[in-house]
């Protein structure tokens, strides 16, 4: 792929890269459950908010889920910063597919519908259209993939994407081995990222 074989494919994912999942997890937690410990977006370690909360105590585990799992949940995150105005360039840039990458919850009642509804809502009709739903994005095909999950594994052992690590409070810690990149956030240098890809 990338500017001999055709444009440059990028896949964007949602949840800590244009939607701001962990900030709503713990305002929500905070607001339903006051009395409750919690832990703050500084002490966040690795990737799932639910296993920090059933470490701190067992039982906070299933709070944490409902905080998610509940009617509502998806369609109210906020935008990540940057996030829009950078996926709405991108998808201008020539030679370059964009498309929003995300996994939905096991538990997919409210959000499928949600990511759906978010995306029309934020980013418009044009971009509903570049929605991949799927629980492995190893056997989905691209250049790049910017994503906050640290390790992204599935059916396919060597993905055709570079995964791009994309800062979110539960990242920031993890030391990437020589060559894995990141990209800060949406102010960091996302186009350069872009252009080093096509030249490959
Ligand atoms: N940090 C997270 N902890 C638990 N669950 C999470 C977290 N970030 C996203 N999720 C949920 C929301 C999505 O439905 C899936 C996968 O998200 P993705 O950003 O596509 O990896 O898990
Ligand atoms: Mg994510």
């Amino acid at each position: 792929m990338g500017s001999a074989a055709g444009p440059l494919r990028v896949l964007v994912d949602m949840d800590g890269v244009l939607a701001d999942f962990e900030g709503a997890v713990l305002r929500e937690f905070r607001a339903r459950f006051p009395a409750e410990p919690r832990v703050e977006l500084a002490e966040r370690r690795g990737f799932s908010v639910r296993e920090q909360y059933r470490n701190l105590r067992e039982d906070l585990e299933a709070k944490v889920a409902s905080v998610y799992e509940s009617p509502g949940f998806f369609l109210r995150l906020d935008p990540i910063p940057g996030a829009l105005e950078a996926m709405k360039e991108m998808i201008r840039m020539q030679d370059t597919q964009v498309f929003i990458c995300t996994s939905p919850l096991r538990k997919y009642e409210h959000c499928i519908v949600e990511k759906y509804k978010w995306v029309e809502k934020h980013l418009g009709p044009e971009f509903v259209e570049r929605i991949i739903l799927t629980r492995d994005k190893t056997v989905v095909a691209a250049d790049l993939l910017f994503d906050d999950k640290d390790t992204i594994q599935g059916a396919e052992p060597n993905p055709s994407w570079e995964h791009i690590l994309f800062t979110c409070c539960h990242n920031r810690h993890v030391q990437l081995p020589a060559p894995r990149r990141r990209l800060l956030s949406w102010a960091d240098n996302w186009k350069a990222i872009l252009e080093s890809k096509r030249r490959q």
